[in-house]
Protein backbone atom coordinates (compact mmCIF):
# COMPACT_ATOMS: atom_id res chain seq x y z
CA UNK A 1 0.00 0.00 0.00
CA UNK A 2 1.17 3.67 -0.87
CA UNK A 3 1.80 5.47 2.31
CA UNK A 4 0.23 8.70 2.56
CA UNK A 5 2.81 11.96 2.87
CA UNK A 6 1.50 15.31 3.89
CA UNK A 7 1.98 18.64 1.83
CA UNK A 8 2.77 22.13 4.06
CA UNK A 9 2.41 24.86 1.92
CA UNK A 10 4.64 28.06 3.20
CA UNK A 11 4.49 30.01 -0.59
CA UNK A 12 2.49 32.53 1.23
CA UNK A 13 4.84 32.79 4.34
CA UNK A 14 8.31 31.62 3.81
CA UNK A 15 7.72 32.18 0.14
CA UNK A 16 7.07 35.89 0.70
CA UNK A 17 10.59 36.01 2.51
CA UNK A 18 11.77 35.52 -0.52
CA UNK A 19 13.69 38.76 -2.37
CA UNK A 20 11.52 40.36 -4.37
CA UNK A 21 8.33 38.38 -3.86
CA UNK A 22 5.30 40.29 -2.31
CA UNK A 23 1.65 38.88 -2.16
CA UNK A 24 -1.26 41.22 -1.88
CA UNK A 25 -4.10 39.56 -0.29
CA UNK A 26 -5.84 39.24 -3.21
CA UNK A 27 -2.68 37.41 -5.06
CA UNK A 28 -2.89 35.09 -1.47
CA UNK A 29 -6.05 34.31 -1.64
CA UNK A 30 -6.07 33.38 -5.21
CA UNK A 31 -3.27 30.92 -4.85
CA UNK A 32 -5.17 29.23 -1.73
CA UNK A 33 -7.99 27.89 -3.94
CA UNK A 34 -5.65 26.92 -6.35
CA UNK A 35 -3.31 24.83 -3.63
CA UNK A 36 -6.75 23.13 -2.65
CA UNK A 37 -7.56 22.24 -5.95
CA UNK A 38 -3.86 20.81 -6.08
CA UNK A 39 -4.85 18.71 -2.58
CA UNK A 40 -2.30 20.52 -0.72
CA UNK A 41 -3.27 19.53 3.00
CA UNK A 42 -1.70 22.68 5.27
CA UNK A 43 -1.40 25.80 3.80
CA UNK A 44 1.07 28.51 5.79
CA UNK A 45 -1.09 31.76 5.25
CA UNK A 46 1.52 34.00 6.87
CA UNK A 47 2.08 35.51 9.93
CA UNK A 48 -0.57 36.85 11.98
CA UNK A 49 1.70 38.94 14.29
CA UNK A 50 3.81 40.42 11.76
CA UNK A 51 1.98 42.84 9.68
CA UNK A 52 -1.93 43.71 8.83
CA UNK A 53 -1.72 42.48 5.66
CA UNK A 54 -1.72 39.14 7.54
CA UNK A 55 -4.00 39.58 9.46
CA UNK A 56 -6.45 40.24 7.26
CA UNK A 57 -5.99 37.78 4.44
CA UNK A 58 -7.07 35.23 7.96
CA UNK A 59 -9.94 37.20 8.30
CA UNK A 60 -10.99 36.66 4.82
CA UNK A 61 -9.28 33.35 3.81
CA UNK A 62 -12.56 31.74 6.32
CA UNK A 63 -14.88 33.29 3.57
CA UNK A 64 -13.42 30.67 1.47
CA UNK A 65 -14.88 26.83 1.05
CA UNK A 66 -12.10 24.73 0.98
CA UNK A 67 -11.96 21.26 0.20
CA UNK A 68 -8.91 19.77 1.52
CA UNK A 69 -6.48 22.16 3.00
CA UNK A 70 -6.36 23.35 6.87
CA UNK A 71 -5.21 27.10 6.89
CA UNK A 72 -2.04 27.51 9.26
CA UNK A 73 -0.80 30.61 10.97
CA UNK A 74 2.83 31.10 11.91
CA UNK A 75 4.38 32.35 14.75
CA UNK A 76 7.18 31.67 17.07
CA UNK A 77 7.34 30.77 21.07
CA UNK A 78 6.59 32.93 23.19
CA UNK A 79 9.00 35.82 24.35
CA UNK A 80 11.33 35.44 27.55
CA UNK A 81 10.16 36.08 30.44
CA UNK A 82 6.54 36.58 30.08
CA UNK A 83 3.80 34.09 30.55
CA UNK A 84 2.41 32.34 27.39
CA UNK A 85 -1.10 34.08 27.32
CA UNK A 86 0.79 37.26 28.12
CA UNK A 87 2.75 37.21 24.58
CA UNK A 88 0.91 39.41 22.27
CA UNK A 89 2.16 36.93 18.90
CA UNK A 90 0.51 33.61 20.31
CA UNK A 91 -2.47 35.85 21.32
CA UNK A 92 -2.53 36.76 17.63
CA UNK A 93 -2.23 33.35 16.41
CA UNK A 94 -5.36 32.63 18.20
CA UNK A 95 -7.51 35.76 17.22
CA UNK A 96 -6.68 34.65 13.76
CA UNK A 97 -9.34 32.36 13.92
CA UNK A 98 -7.02 28.98 12.38
CA UNK A 99 -7.48 25.71 13.29
CA UNK A 100 -3.84 25.19 12.91
CA UNK A 101 -0.87 27.08 13.98
CA UNK A 102 2.93 26.31 12.99
CA UNK A 103 5.47 27.83 15.75
CA UNK A 104 8.93 28.12 15.77
CA UNK A 105 11.49 27.50 18.67
CA UNK A 106 15.29 27.29 18.72
CA UNK A 107 16.91 23.81 19.07
CA UNK A 108 20.52 25.16 18.23
CA UNK A 109 21.68 25.48 22.04
CA UNK A 110 24.10 28.28 20.13
CA UNK A 111 20.98 30.24 19.06
CA UNK A 112 19.22 30.17 22.04
CA UNK A 113 22.19 32.08 23.92
CA UNK A 114 22.90 34.44 20.77
CA UNK A 115 19.70 34.95 18.91
CA UNK A 116 17.43 35.44 22.18
CA UNK A 117 19.67 35.33 24.52
CA UNK A 118 17.73 33.12 27.12
CA UNK A 119 19.02 30.12 29.27
CA UNK A 120 18.68 26.62 27.48
CA UNK A 121 16.00 25.95 30.18
CA UNK A 122 14.00 28.69 29.51
CA UNK A 123 14.14 28.09 26.05
CA UNK A 124 12.79 24.85 26.56
CA UNK A 125 9.74 26.17 28.84
CA UNK A 126 9.09 28.51 26.21
CA UNK A 127 8.41 25.88 23.80
CA UNK A 128 6.19 23.46 26.22
CA UNK A 129 4.73 26.83 27.27
CA UNK A 130 3.80 27.74 23.92
CA UNK A 131 2.40 24.64 22.12
CA UNK A 132 0.94 23.98 25.49
CA UNK A 133 -1.12 27.77 25.12
CA UNK A 134 -2.11 26.72 21.51
CA UNK A 135 -3.57 23.38 22.13
CA UNK A 136 -5.31 24.18 25.42
CA UNK A 137 -7.41 26.96 23.02
CA UNK A 138 -8.01 24.42 20.57
CA UNK A 139 -5.70 24.74 17.77
CA UNK A 140 -3.43 21.78 16.31
CA UNK A 141 0.42 22.60 16.77
CA UNK A 142 2.56 21.99 14.69
CA UNK A 143 6.24 22.95 16.17
CA UNK A 144 9.03 23.72 13.65
CA UNK A 145 12.68 23.22 14.78
CA UNK A 146 14.42 25.87 13.21
CA UNK A 147 17.84 25.07 12.72
CA UNK A 148 17.45 21.27 13.96
CA UNK A 149 20.56 19.95 11.90
CA UNK A 150 22.71 22.34 12.95
CA UNK A 151 21.52 21.98 16.87
CA UNK A 152 21.79 18.31 16.46
CA UNK A 153 25.25 18.20 15.38
CA UNK A 154 26.54 20.57 17.55
CA UNK A 155 24.51 19.72 21.04
CA UNK A 156 22.63 16.44 19.90
CA UNK A 157 20.97 16.27 23.49
CA UNK A 158 19.90 19.24 23.61
CA UNK A 159 18.23 19.84 20.22
CA UNK A 160 16.54 16.18 21.19
CA UNK A 161 15.05 17.60 24.31
CA UNK A 162 13.82 20.87 22.37
CA UNK A 163 11.69 18.76 20.03
CA UNK A 164 10.71 16.23 23.09
CA UNK A 165 9.49 19.06 24.75
CA UNK A 166 6.96 20.05 22.06
CA UNK A 167 5.98 16.15 21.84
CA UNK A 168 5.12 16.69 25.41
CA UNK A 169 3.31 19.89 25.42
CA UNK A 170 1.38 18.34 22.10
CA UNK A 171 2.66 19.38 19.29
CA UNK A 172 1.10 16.46 16.32
CA UNK A 173 3.94 17.45 14.01
CA UNK A 174 7.53 18.07 14.93
CA UNK A 175 8.96 19.67 11.49
CA UNK A 176 12.73 19.38 11.39
CA UNK A 177 14.24 22.53 9.77
CA UNK A 178 17.49 22.89 7.75
CA UNK A 179 17.21 26.42 8.04
CA UNK A 180 20.42 27.89 6.78
CA UNK A 181 20.00 25.22 4.05
CA UNK A 182 23.90 23.56 4.08
CA UNK A 183 23.07 20.31 5.19
CA UNK A 184 23.65 17.63 2.54
CA UNK A 185 21.04 14.52 1.82
CA UNK A 186 23.10 11.74 3.95
CA UNK A 187 23.28 13.86 6.87
CA UNK A 188 19.31 14.79 6.85
CA UNK A 189 18.78 11.28 6.16
CA UNK A 190 20.92 9.44 8.97
CA UNK A 191 19.09 12.21 11.75
CA UNK A 192 15.94 12.09 10.64
CA UNK A 193 15.81 8.45 10.77
CA UNK A 194 17.43 8.78 14.35
CA UNK A 195 14.67 11.29 15.55
CA UNK A 196 11.82 9.14 14.04
CA UNK A 197 12.91 6.55 15.96
CA UNK A 198 12.54 8.63 19.50
CA UNK A 199 9.66 10.65 18.52
CA UNK A 200 6.26 9.09 18.74
CA UNK A 201 4.24 11.95 16.60
CA UNK A 202 4.69 12.49 13.37
CA UNK A 203 8.14 13.93 11.77
CA UNK A 204 7.78 16.65 8.96
CA UNK A 205 10.78 18.12 6.85
CA UNK A 206 11.47 21.70 6.03
CA UNK A 207 14.57 22.94 4.42
CA UNK A 208 16.02 25.81 2.36
CA UNK A 209 17.85 25.60 -0.76
CA UNK A 210 21.68 27.42 0.12
CA UNK A 211 23.39 24.35 -0.79
CA UNK A 212 20.88 23.68 -3.85
CA UNK A 213 19.75 20.19 -2.34
CA UNK A 214 16.46 21.32 -0.63
CA UNK A 215 14.68 18.84 -3.22
CA UNK A 216 16.66 16.27 -2.61
CA UNK A 217 17.21 16.99 1.62
CA UNK A 218 13.49 16.80 1.59
CA UNK A 219 13.16 13.65 -0.73
CA UNK A 220 15.54 12.20 1.78
CA UNK A 221 13.82 12.79 4.92
CA UNK A 222 10.74 11.43 3.67
CA UNK A 223 12.79 7.77 3.16
CA UNK A 224 14.21 8.19 6.30
CA UNK A 225 10.51 8.27 7.99
CA UNK A 226 9.33 11.66 7.78
CA UNK A 227 5.65 11.83 6.71
CA UNK A 228 5.08 15.63 6.15
CA UNK A 229 6.74 18.09 4.03
CA UNK A 230 6.88 21.43 4.06
CA UNK A 231 7.64 23.49 0.96
CA UNK A 232 7.11 26.39 -1.58
CA UNK A 233 5.74 26.43 -5.04
CA UNK A 234 8.37 26.96 -7.34
CA UNK A 235 10.65 27.16 -4.03
CA UNK A 236 10.87 30.89 -3.68
CA UNK A 237 11.67 32.01 -0.04
CA UNK A 238 14.31 33.31 2.34
CA UNK A 239 17.31 33.58 0.79
CA UNK A 240 17.99 31.00 -1.79
CA UNK A 241 14.53 29.30 -0.88
CA UNK A 242 12.79 27.00 -0.13
CA UNK A 243 12.43 22.96 -1.19
CA UNK A 244 10.24 23.53 -4.34
CA UNK A 245 6.77 21.52 -4.12
CA UNK A 246 6.49 21.53 -8.22
CA UNK A 247 9.81 19.16 -7.68
CA UNK A 248 8.93 16.85 -4.71
CA UNK A 249 5.83 16.30 -5.19
CA UNK A 250 6.40 14.06 -8.55
CA UNK A 251 9.53 12.76 -6.99
CA UNK A 252 7.70 11.28 -4.26
CA UNK A 253 5.05 10.00 -6.21
CA UNK A 254 5.83 8.79 -9.39
CA UNK A 255 9.46 7.79 -8.47
CA UNK A 256 9.29 6.88 -4.93
CA UNK A 257 5.22 5.32 -4.55
CA UNK A 258 4.19 7.86 -1.86
CA UNK A 259 0.69 9.45 -2.26
CA UNK A 260 1.26 12.90 -1.88
CA UNK A 261 -1.93 14.03 -3.79
CA UNK A 262 -4.54 12.26 -6.59
CA UNK A 263 -2.84 10.72 -9.22
CA UNK A 264 -4.84 12.93 -11.73
CA UNK A 265 -4.23 16.25 -10.16
CA UNK A 266 -0.05 15.61 -11.28
CA UNK A 267 -1.28 16.99 -14.42
CA UNK A 268 -2.33 20.47 -12.40
CA UNK A 269 1.19 21.04 -11.40
CA UNK A 270 2.46 22.91 -14.75
CA UNK A 271 -0.90 25.26 -14.85
CA UNK A 272 0.07 26.32 -10.97
CA UNK A 273 4.05 26.87 -11.27
CA UNK A 274 2.83 29.27 -13.91
CA UNK A 275 0.20 30.36 -12.04
CA UNK A 276 1.79 30.98 -9.29
CA UNK A 277 4.73 32.95 -11.23
CA UNK A 278 2.77 35.04 -13.20
CA UNK A 279 0.58 36.28 -10.01
CA UNK A 280 4.25 36.99 -7.89
CA UNK A 281 5.35 38.77 -10.56
CA UNK A 282 8.21 35.91 -11.60
CA UNK A 283 9.63 35.30 -14.55
CA UNK A 284 9.76 31.43 -14.84
CA UNK A 285 12.61 29.68 -15.44
CA UNK A 286 12.79 27.46 -18.90
CA UNK A 287 14.79 25.00 -17.59
CA UNK A 288 12.74 24.29 -14.28
CA UNK A 289 12.27 20.74 -13.97
CA UNK A 290 9.36 18.75 -14.51
CA UNK A 291 6.90 22.21 -15.22
CA UNK A 292 9.45 24.68 -17.10
CA UNK A 293 8.88 25.11 -20.76
CA UNK A 294 12.33 23.44 -21.66
CA UNK A 295 11.99 20.16 -19.18
CA UNK A 296 11.10 18.43 -21.73
CA UNK A 297 12.56 20.66 -24.79
CA UNK A 298 14.95 17.96 -27.09
CA UNK A 299 17.38 20.30 -29.42
CA UNK A 300 20.37 17.60 -29.87
CA UNK A 301 19.91 15.64 -33.47
CA UNK A 302 20.36 12.48 -31.77
CA UNK A 303 18.13 13.23 -28.83
CA UNK A 304 15.59 13.60 -31.39
CA UNK A 305 16.03 10.76 -33.45
CA UNK A 306 15.50 8.60 -30.05
CA UNK A 307 13.06 10.15 -28.63
CA UNK A 308 11.04 9.60 -31.57
CA UNK A 309 11.66 6.45 -31.83
CA UNK A 310 11.10 5.98 -27.66
CA UNK A 311 10.21 9.00 -25.91
CA UNK A 312 11.29 7.41 -22.26
CA UNK A 313 15.14 7.47 -24.02
CA UNK A 314 15.70 10.79 -23.04
CA UNK A 315 12.79 11.61 -20.62
CA UNK A 316 12.75 10.87 -17.47
CA UNK A 317 8.76 10.78 -16.93
CA UNK A 318 6.37 11.45 -19.05
CA UNK A 319 5.48 14.89 -19.89
CA UNK A 320 1.79 14.66 -20.23
CA UNK A 321 1.91 13.33 -16.64
CA UNK A 322 2.58 16.50 -15.15
CA UNK A 323 0.52 18.78 -17.63
CA UNK A 324 3.92 19.72 -19.81
CA UNK A 325 4.71 18.66 -23.45
CA UNK A 326 7.35 17.85 -25.13
CA UNK A 327 8.95 19.89 -27.55
CA UNK A 328 11.56 20.02 -30.42
CA UNK A 329 13.82 22.68 -30.81
CA UNK A 330 15.09 23.45 -34.41
CA UNK A 331 19.02 24.88 -34.85
CA UNK A 332 22.14 24.41 -36.07
CA UNK A 333 22.47 20.76 -33.59
CA UNK A 334 19.72 19.03 -35.35
CA UNK A 335 19.50 16.54 -37.74
CA UNK A 336 16.73 15.05 -40.13
CA UNK A 337 15.08 13.78 -36.99
CA UNK A 338 14.01 17.27 -35.71
CA UNK A 339 12.70 18.16 -38.99
CA UNK A 340 10.68 15.29 -39.12
CA UNK A 341 9.25 15.62 -36.05
CA UNK A 342 8.22 19.46 -36.74
CA UNK A 343 6.51 18.96 -40.23
CA UNK A 344 4.57 16.36 -38.52
CA UNK A 345 3.56 19.30 -35.58
CA UNK A 346 2.59 21.49 -38.86
CA UNK A 347 1.08 18.25 -41.17
CA UNK A 348 3.74 18.81 -43.72
CA UNK A 349 4.68 15.30 -45.59
CA UNK A 350 8.36 14.76 -45.20
CA UNK A 351 10.94 12.20 -46.15
CA UNK A 352 13.92 11.52 -44.65
CA UNK A 353 15.54 10.55 -48.02
CA UNK A 354 13.85 13.96 -49.98
CA UNK A 355 16.87 16.38 -51.50
CA UNK A 356 14.83 19.49 -50.19
CA UNK A 357 14.59 17.92 -46.87
CA UNK A 358 18.24 17.33 -46.92
CA UNK A 359 18.68 21.19 -48.45
CA UNK A 360 16.41 22.56 -45.46
CA UNK A 361 18.99 20.88 -43.07
CA UNK A 362 21.93 22.41 -44.80
CA UNK A 363 20.53 25.91 -44.94
CA UNK A 364 19.34 26.06 -40.93
CA UNK A 365 22.67 25.29 -40.36
CA UNK A 366 24.15 28.15 -42.44
CA UNK A 367 21.78 30.61 -41.17
CA UNK A 368 22.80 30.12 -37.32
CA UNK A 369 26.17 29.76 -38.37
CA UNK A 370 25.19 33.82 -39.75
CA UNK A 371 23.70 34.52 -36.29
CA UNK A 372 20.03 33.16 -36.52
CA UNK A 373 18.69 31.28 -33.79
CA UNK A 374 15.33 29.67 -35.02
CA UNK A 375 14.91 28.05 -31.90
CA UNK A 376 13.74 31.61 -30.68
CA UNK A 377 11.49 32.53 -33.86
CA UNK A 378 9.51 29.20 -34.50
CA UNK A 379 7.79 31.38 -37.15
CA UNK A 380 10.29 32.24 -38.97
CA UNK A 381 11.32 28.86 -38.91
CA UNK A 382 7.86 27.40 -40.22
CA UNK A 383 8.20 29.97 -43.35
CA UNK A 384 11.49 28.35 -43.81
CA UNK A 385 9.99 24.94 -44.20
CA UNK A 386 7.17 26.69 -46.36
CA UNK A 387 9.42 27.64 -49.04
CA UNK A 388 11.69 24.89 -48.99
CA UNK A 389 8.36 22.63 -49.75
CA UNK A 390 7.27 25.36 -52.77
CA UNK A 391 4.31 26.03 -50.32
CA UNK A 392 5.87 29.63 -49.82
CA UNK A 393 3.67 32.57 -51.33
CA UNK A 394 4.44 36.24 -51.54
CA UNK A 395 1.61 38.39 -50.29
CA UNK A 396 3.41 41.19 -51.09
CA UNK A 397 6.87 42.33 -52.36
CA UNK A 398 8.84 45.76 -51.53
CA UNK A 399 10.50 47.73 -53.97
CA UNK A 400 12.14 49.93 -51.36
CA UNK A 401 11.54 51.76 -48.09
CA UNK A 402 13.34 54.98 -47.27
CA UNK A 403 13.66 55.90 -43.32
CA UNK A 404 13.89 60.15 -42.70
CA UNK A 405 14.96 60.98 -39.40
CA UNK A 406 15.79 64.52 -38.58
CA UNK A 407 16.58 66.47 -36.04
CA UNK A 408 16.21 70.16 -35.69
CA UNK A 409 17.81 72.34 -32.80
CA UNK A 410 15.78 72.07 -30.21
CA UNK A 411 12.78 69.81 -31.64
CA UNK A 412 12.68 66.35 -30.71
CA UNK A 413 13.29 63.52 -33.17
CA UNK A 414 11.46 62.77 -35.79
CA UNK A 415 11.41 59.76 -37.52
CA UNK A 416 9.63 59.11 -41.37
CA UNK A 417 9.51 55.61 -43.61
CA UNK A 418 8.37 55.31 -47.02
CA UNK A 419 7.39 52.16 -48.17
CA UNK A 420 7.06 50.92 -51.69
CA UNK A 421 5.19 47.61 -52.20
CA UNK A 422 3.57 45.80 -54.84
CA UNK A 423 0.14 44.06 -53.40
CA UNK A 424 -2.10 41.92 -55.35
CA UNK A 425 -0.76 43.15 -58.53
CA UNK A 426 -0.98 46.64 -57.31
CA UNK A 427 2.02 49.21 -56.56
CA UNK A 428 1.77 50.98 -53.12
CA UNK A 429 3.64 54.14 -51.70
CA UNK A 430 2.97 54.87 -48.19
CA UNK A 431 4.61 56.92 -46.01
CA UNK A 432 4.25 57.06 -41.78
CA UNK A 433 5.73 58.58 -38.64
CA UNK A 434 7.17 56.64 -35.70
CA UNK A 435 9.06 57.19 -32.53
CA UNK A 436 11.79 55.45 -34.36
CA UNK A 437 12.97 53.85 -37.79
CA UNK A 438 11.48 50.54 -37.17
CA UNK A 439 8.10 51.65 -35.84
CA UNK A 440 7.87 54.26 -38.82
CA UNK A 441 8.55 50.97 -40.79
CA UNK A 442 6.05 48.93 -39.14
CA UNK A 443 3.12 51.78 -39.32
CA UNK A 444 4.14 52.32 -43.46
CA UNK A 445 3.68 49.04 -43.85
CA UNK A 446 1.18 48.05 -41.97
CA UNK A 447 -0.70 51.00 -43.85
CA UNK A 448 0.38 49.78 -47.27
CA UNK A 449 -1.18 46.35 -46.38
CA UNK A 450 -4.33 47.30 -44.84
CA UNK A 451 -6.39 47.58 -47.21
CA UNK A 452 -5.45 44.43 -48.98
CA UNK A 453 -5.42 42.55 -45.51
CA UNK A 454 -7.40 44.37 -43.14
CA UNK A 455 -6.98 41.18 -40.98
CA UNK A 456 -3.68 42.50 -40.15
CA UNK A 457 -5.68 45.22 -37.88
CA UNK A 458 -5.54 42.80 -35.06
CA UNK A 459 -1.98 41.67 -34.86
CA UNK A 460 0.78 43.99 -33.02
CA UNK A 461 4.38 43.87 -31.87
CA UNK A 462 4.56 42.30 -28.79
CA UNK A 463 7.93 42.45 -27.59
CA UNK A 464 10.92 43.58 -29.62
CA UNK A 465 14.75 42.39 -28.82
CA UNK A 466 18.33 42.87 -30.35
CA UNK A 467 21.40 41.09 -29.42
CA UNK A 468 24.51 42.29 -31.13
CA UNK A 469 26.29 39.10 -31.99
CA UNK A 470 29.68 40.08 -32.32
CA UNK A 471 30.40 43.28 -29.93
CA UNK A 472 34.51 43.33 -31.13
CA UNK A 473 33.19 45.24 -34.03
CA UNK A 474 31.53 47.74 -32.52
CA UNK A 475 29.14 49.96 -34.42
CA UNK A 476 29.40 47.57 -37.51
CA UNK A 477 28.74 44.42 -35.69
CA UNK A 478 25.75 41.87 -36.73
CA UNK A 479 22.89 42.10 -34.56
CA UNK A 480 20.03 39.84 -33.98
CA UNK A 481 16.23 41.30 -33.77
CA UNK A 482 13.65 39.11 -32.08
CA UNK A 483 9.98 40.10 -32.82
CA UNK A 484 7.50 39.07 -30.79
CA UNK A 485 4.14 39.07 -32.21
CA UNK A 486 0.03 38.98 -31.02
CA UNK A 487 -2.81 39.17 -32.18
CA UNK A 488 -4.43 39.41 -28.76
CA UNK A 489 -4.80 35.27 -28.87
CA UNK A 490 -1.86 33.74 -30.30
CA UNK A 491 2.06 34.63 -29.88
CA UNK A 492 5.10 34.11 -32.56
CA UNK A 493 8.10 34.70 -32.83
CA UNK A 494 10.01 36.05 -35.90
CA UNK A 495 14.02 36.75 -36.29
CA UNK A 496 15.59 39.14 -38.53
CA UNK A 497 20.33 39.32 -38.90
CA UNK A 498 22.16 41.71 -40.56
CA UNK A 499 24.80 44.39 -40.23
CA UNK A 500 22.63 46.77 -40.17
CA UNK A 501 20.04 47.33 -37.27
CA UNK A 502 17.10 48.59 -40.04
CA UNK A 503 17.03 45.24 -42.14
CA UNK A 504 17.54 43.00 -39.47
CA UNK A 505 14.05 44.73 -38.08
CA UNK A 506 12.37 44.59 -41.54
CA UNK A 507 13.48 40.97 -42.06
CA UNK A 508 11.78 40.07 -38.84
CA UNK A 509 8.92 42.56 -38.95
CA UNK A 510 7.95 41.17 -42.69
CA UNK A 511 8.40 37.44 -41.86
CA UNK A 512 5.99 38.55 -38.72
CA UNK A 513 3.07 39.53 -41.06
CA UNK A 514 3.83 36.79 -43.51
CA UNK A 515 3.46 34.47 -41.00
CA UNK A 516 0.19 35.79 -39.91
CA UNK A 517 -1.26 36.29 -43.49
CA UNK A 518 -0.42 32.82 -44.06
CA UNK A 519 -2.19 31.23 -41.05
CA UNK A 520 -5.09 33.15 -42.09
CA UNK A 521 -4.93 32.58 -45.74
CA UNK A 522 -8.61 30.97 -46.04
CA UNK A 523 -10.05 34.34 -45.13
CA UNK A 524 -7.83 36.46 -47.08
CA UNK A 525 -8.07 34.31 -50.31
CA UNK A 526 -10.93 35.29 -51.99
CA UNK A 527 -8.92 39.06 -52.22
CA UNK A 528 -5.73 37.46 -53.37
CA UNK A 529 -5.62 37.06 -57.50
CA UNK A 530 -2.52 35.47 -59.02
CA UNK A 531 0.36 38.07 -59.29
CA UNK A 532 1.29 38.59 -62.78
CA UNK A 533 5.09 39.18 -63.18
CA UNK A 534 5.13 42.99 -63.98
CA UNK A 535 4.51 43.53 -60.06
CA UNK A 536 7.08 41.52 -58.72
CA UNK A 537 9.89 43.63 -57.67
CA UNK A 538 12.33 42.10 -55.62
CA UNK A 539 12.09 40.32 -53.15
CA UNK A 540 11.53 40.53 -49.45
CA UNK A 541 14.57 38.80 -48.01
C1 LIG B 1 13.35 30.82 10.20
C2 LIG B 1 12.28 31.75 9.89
O1 LIG B 1 12.02 31.97 8.73
S1 LIG B 1 11.48 32.51 11.13
C3 LIG B 1 10.41 33.64 10.35
C4 LIG B 1 11.08 34.88 9.96
N1 LIG B 1 10.12 35.78 9.40
C5 LIG B 1 10.03 37.04 9.77
O2 LIG B 1 10.78 37.53 10.58
C6 LIG B 1 8.99 37.87 9.09
C7 LIG B 1 8.01 38.52 10.06
N2 LIG B 1 8.66 39.24 11.15
C8 LIG B 1 8.22 40.42 11.64
O3 LIG B 1 7.25 41.01 11.17
C9 LIG B 1 8.93 40.95 12.85
O4 LIG B 1 10.23 40.43 12.92
C10 LIG B 1 8.14 40.61 14.17
C11 LIG B 1 6.87 41.48 14.17
C12 LIG B 1 7.75 39.17 14.25
C13 LIG B 1 8.97 40.93 15.38
O5 LIG B 1 9.41 42.27 15.30
P1 LIG B 1 10.17 42.96 16.54
O6 LIG B 1 9.34 42.76 17.75
O7 LIG B 1 10.47 44.34 16.12
O8 LIG B 1 11.49 42.08 16.75
P2 LIG B 1 12.70 41.83 15.80
O9 LIG B 1 12.21 41.31 14.51
O10 LIG B 1 13.61 43.02 15.70
O11 LIG B 1 13.51 40.72 16.58
C14 LIG B 1 12.98 39.45 16.80
C15 LIG B 1 12.78 39.20 18.29
O12 LIG B 1 12.19 37.91 18.44
C16 LIG B 1 12.99 37.11 19.34
N3 LIG B 1 12.89 35.74 18.91
C17 LIG B 1 13.47 35.17 17.81
N4 LIG B 1 13.12 33.88 17.77
C18 LIG B 1 12.31 33.63 18.80
C19 LIG B 1 11.64 32.50 19.25
N5 LIG B 1 11.71 31.34 18.58
N6 LIG B 1 10.88 32.60 20.35
C20 LIG B 1 10.77 33.75 20.99
N7 LIG B 1 11.38 34.89 20.60
C21 LIG B 1 12.14 34.82 19.52
C22 LIG B 1 14.38 37.68 19.20
O13 LIG B 1 15.16 37.42 20.33
C23 LIG B 1 14.09 39.18 19.07
O14 LIG B 1 13.85 39.72 20.33
P3 LIG B 1 14.78 40.87 20.97
O15 LIG B 1 14.57 42.06 20.10
O16 LIG B 1 14.25 41.00 22.33
O17 LIG B 1 16.16 40.33 20.87
C1 LIG C 1 10.72 27.86 10.40
C2 LIG C 1 11.50 28.19 9.25
O1 LIG C 1 11.01 28.82 8.32
C3 LIG C 1 12.88 27.75 9.18
O2 LIG C 1 13.42 27.31 10.19
O3 LIG C 1 13.48 27.85 8.11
Amino acid sequence: MREQVFLFDTTLRDGTQGEGVSLSVDDKLKIVEKLDQLGVHYIEGGWPGSNPKDMEFFKRVQEVNLEKATITAFGSTRRSGIKADEDENLQKLIDSGVKAAAIFGKTWDFQVKEAIGTTLDENLQMIYDSVLFLKQNGLEVIFDAEHFFDGYKNNRQYAMEAILSAEKAGASCIALCDTNGGTLPHEIYEIVKDVCSKVTVQVGIHCHNDGEVAVANSVAAIQAGARQVQGTVNGYGERCGNANLISVIPNLQMKLNFDCISEGNLTKLTSISKYVHEIANQSAPSNQPFVGKSAFAHKGGMHVSAVLKHPETYEHVKPEALGNARRVLVSELSGQSNLLFKAKEWNYRFDKKDPSSKKLLETIKEKEHEGYQYEAAEASFELLVKKSFDQWKDYFTLDYYKIFIEKNGEQAFSTEAVVKLCVQNEVVLTAAEGNGPVNALDHALRKGLEQFYPIIKNMYLSDYKVRVLDETDATASKVRVLIESSDGNEKWSTIGVSGNIIKASWLALIDSVQYYLMKHDSEIELNHPKQDEHCLGVSNH
